[in-house]
């Protein structure tokens, strides 16, 4: 048999990775601010999925930045030490000795596994918490729950990003992987922030192509919990409508979508990190796998997925 006409087994995979090519190209030093959220770090194969996504992302020329949560590690520790969680306004209550163990938890034992899990491919991620280089900075933060401001303690409101060290790892050839604890602006301490909050702040600060977030629903439900039906696009100023009848964990991941689509990240996106490799699959299938928040102007002006 010629050359010519041999049949090659690999080629679908070559046709795999062409039909990659347009979104690589679009996307070549862009940076991709990803959020894993505690719930979707269920087990240690959509671990290890996650890793190597975030790592071809990484060799592909984009720059992903890596923030996680840990609520559900966390409540486990607490839980532990004898402490209970509270949540309010869909944050967590943290006292001064809750917030000693928050930040065990998310900076010495969360980072440290996704740190380890990244550099199985190589000497490619650095983790730090947003106190580093003064990364995220914070006031106390008190919702209002029924018209009254109300103290749930060392929580932090975001008041400033410094993108420093997070560029200088970029620059670097690096994956910085970030615990969301700010540097506390007012008394010299630290506070506990929303990793989702977190990482729409940095999205933001960084100039981000895109922010995601893994969390393990399938995306934003319209109607929940009475429907199942996922919203899978939508504009800043639909989200806005949408966020008085949304609860629990959904209100700090909608609220940081809207705040980075609004303040130049060009795509929000919820997906479902309980499915492995959820991140590869948001980016090459056509019509997308979660909810995709879109600024108003390119709302109106996009059909296809980004
Ligand atoms: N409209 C909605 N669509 C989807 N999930 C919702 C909605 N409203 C509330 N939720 C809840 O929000 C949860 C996700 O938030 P959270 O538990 O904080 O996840 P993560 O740890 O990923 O940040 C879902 O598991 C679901 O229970
Ligand atoms: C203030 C506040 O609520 N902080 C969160 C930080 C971790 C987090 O956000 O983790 P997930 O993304 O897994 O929910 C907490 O203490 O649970």
């Amino acid at each position: 048999m010629s050359g010519a006409t041999r049949k090659h087994t690999a080629l679908p995979k070559a046709r795999i990775l062409i039909e990659a090519l347009p979104w690589l190209t679009r996307h070549q030093g862009k940076t991709v601010v990803i959020k894993f959220g505690g719930n979707a770090m269920v087990d240690e194969d959509l671990k290890a999925a996650f890793a190597q996504d975030v790592v071809f992302l990484h060799h592909a020329g984009l720059r992903p930045v890596v923030v996680h949560g840990g609520g559900p590690q966390i409540s486990a520790q607490l839980d532990r030490h004898g402490l209970v969680s509270e949540f309010k306004a869909g944050l967590r209550v943290t006292t001064d000795e809750a917030m000693d163990v928050v930040r065990m938890v998310l900076a010495g034992q969360v980072q440290r596994e996704l740190v380890g899990l990244l550099n199985e491919h190589g000497p490619i991620a650095v983790g730090i918490t947003g106190e580093d280089a003064h990364t995220i900075n914070a006031t106390k933060h008190m919702p209002v729950i029924d018209g009254e401001p109300v103290d749930i303690g060392r929580v932090g409101e975001v008041t400033r990003i410094d993108t420093g060290a997070v560029e200088a790892l970029l620059k670097d050839g690096r994956i910085p992987v970030i615990s969301s604890i700010a540097r506390a602006e007012d008394d010299g301490h630290v506070y506990n922030v929303n990793a989702d909050t977190a990482a729409a702040a940095l999205a933001a600060a960084l100039g981000a192509e895109t922010l995601m977030v893994l969390t393990d629903v399938e995306g934003l439900y319209e109607n929940w919990p009475l429907s199942d039906e996922v919203i899978s696009r939508l504009s800043a100023t639909e989200l806005e409508k949408l966020l008085p009848d949304l609860s629990s964990g959904m209100v700090p991941k909608m609220e940081g979508c809207l705040f980075a689509v609004r303040n130049g990240v060009n795509t929000a996106r919820v997906i479902d990190g309980r499915v492995p490799h959820s991140i590869l699959l948001e980016i090459f299938t056509d019509e997308g796998i979660g909810t995709m928040v879109l600024p108003d102007g390119r709302a109106a002006s996009t059909t296809e997925r980004e």
